[in-house]
């Protein structure tokens, strides 16, 4: 984009590469230079966490918070029940009320970590989706709402195109999906005065036409801006559909983990993820990301403990690092690795790796021990017959390790 930004909010997040696109770059530039100005992002309730890919958005509404406007993180309480088809191969599998309040529940905590809520000018609010959603009359949403979509308009965009053109089967009820999201954004307008809605890049057919209802429907001028996708190294989105997700809930995947994934970041993406998910000064990521040789590490290093800081807060960030210390520097086992148990009888190596999730199935833990990756207590396993005894089991944590990187702990029951 050549215009350049006057409000900080999108001063920060040009220079930190938060923009994919913008409905009106320079109109919500004038807004946000009125100062106060609410900004949402729609998370729906399906796992009981967020994770690295949404956590982009999270970062968003936390500048905006910082820079002096007000975030309100929408919970998709009702959403969730229709499930968000842009850009995916096959309908969300449909989830129950009470699944639907227990992720809720997950999600809030996440939120609470990087986010202030209250009643203050710039305190965040996080209402549900479901308070308007849920009570909305048939008859009266279509004649009312429903007149001002396009459906050769709807059908034109990307999200739902793909699967259009697989003729793969879109259901009626998935296809409502972005008139719901529509009309949240003229709900959230007319009750917190919202001008601008955040989200992934996938968002921006829903998000394109919540602006032009809003518009078309209350008279006003509001504002989408969306995000580049991370992606994972093989081109697909993170996120929790994803295998692997990086997880920003404890329970879910602990701080350790966590942190080993930003240490392990690859050398080309560190400036960017210092970039989107850190608030160090922009110089200082200068300086860090054209280290290079060994001294990209301590940039790594620095990444993971700013970002787990964030997440978890720095207790765990500080626990987490001298895990990894004593785990990759000193040859030990950091009470931090995860950990399994394991009943306390002879149990071959093969079936440890794969209850510690080192291995994704008995054939893989054996390749793995044949091509001398695997190692029970740091000594590495030759056999692929090779147990863990009984006693060695009940003399404390089994450290087993699956190449360079991945370590876990077997207890016994
Ligand atoms: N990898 C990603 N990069 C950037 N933004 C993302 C990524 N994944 C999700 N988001 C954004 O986070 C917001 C919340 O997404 P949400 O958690 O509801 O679903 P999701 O993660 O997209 O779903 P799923 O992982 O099941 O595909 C959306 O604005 C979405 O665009
Ligand atoms: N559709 C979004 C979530 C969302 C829900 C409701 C909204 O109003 C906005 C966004 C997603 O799948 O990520």
């Amino acid at each position: 984009m050549t215009y350049q930004p006057r409000s900080d909010f999108l001063r920060i997040l040009e220079e930190r590469g938060f923009i994919q696109d913008c409905t009106d770059y320079e109109g919500l530039d004038a807004k946000l230079l009125e100062g106060g100005a609410a900004g949402y992002i729609g998370f729906d309730a399906t796992a009981t966490s967020l994770h690295v890919g949404s956590l982009i958005q999270i970062m968003m509404l936390r500048w905006l918070q910082k820079t002096g406007g007000r975030p309100i993180c929408l919970m998709g309480g009702g959403t969730t029940r229709i499930g968000d088809p842009s850009f995916k191969d096959d309908a969300r599998p449909l989830l129950d009320d009470a699944q639907i309040a227990a992720n809720m529940a997950g999600i809030r905590q996440v939120f609470d970590r990087y986010i202030a809520f209250g009643d203050g000018p710039t305190d965040a609010v996080m209402p549900d989706n479901d308070e308007w959603l849920s009570g909305l009359k048939y008859i009266e949403f279509l004649r009312d709402y429903g007149r001002h979509f396009s459906v050769n308009r709807m059908l034109s965009f990307d999200s739902v195109k793909l699967r259009l053109d697989r003729e793969q089967n879109l259901s009626f009820l998935e296809f409502n999906y972005m008139l719901l999201q529509a009309y949240d954004f003229l709900e959230l307008h007319r009750r917190h005065a919202c001008v601008l809605q955040m989200g992934g890049s996938d968002q921006w057919g829903n998000i394109v036409n919540g602006v032009d209802l809003t518009r078309r429907v209350a008279r006003a001028e509001v504002y989408g801006l969306t995000s580049p996708l991370l992606t994972t190294a093989d081109g697909r989105k993170m996120g929790k559909t994803a295998q692997g997700a990086i997880w920003l809930n404890a329970e879910m995947l602990s701080p350790y983990e966590f942190w080993q994934f930003w240490r392990n970041t690859a050398d080309a993406d560190v400036g960017r993820f210092l970039k989107l998910y850190t608030e160090l000064p922009m110089d200082e990521i200068g300086r860090l990301a054209r280290l290079g040789g060994a001294e990209i590490n301590e940039a790594k290093k620095t990444l993971a403990n700013a970002v787990t800081t964030l997440a978890h807060g720095p207790e765990a960030a500080a626990a987490a690092e001298a895990t990894a210390r004593e785990t990759f520097e000193q040859g030990g086992a950091g009470a931090d690795l995860p950990t399994v148990t394991a009943p306390a009888e002879d149990a071959p190596v093969t079936q440890l790796l794969v209850r510690a999730g080192l291995a994704g199935s008995m054939k893989e833990a054996k390749r793995l021990i044949a091509e001398g990756g695997a190692r029970v207590d740091d000594q590495p396993v030759a056999d692929v017959a090779a147990i863990v005894s009984a006693d060695r089991l009940r003399e404390g944590p089994v450290k087993l390790s699956a190449g360079k990187k991945r370590h876990a702990l077997v207890r016994a029951e």
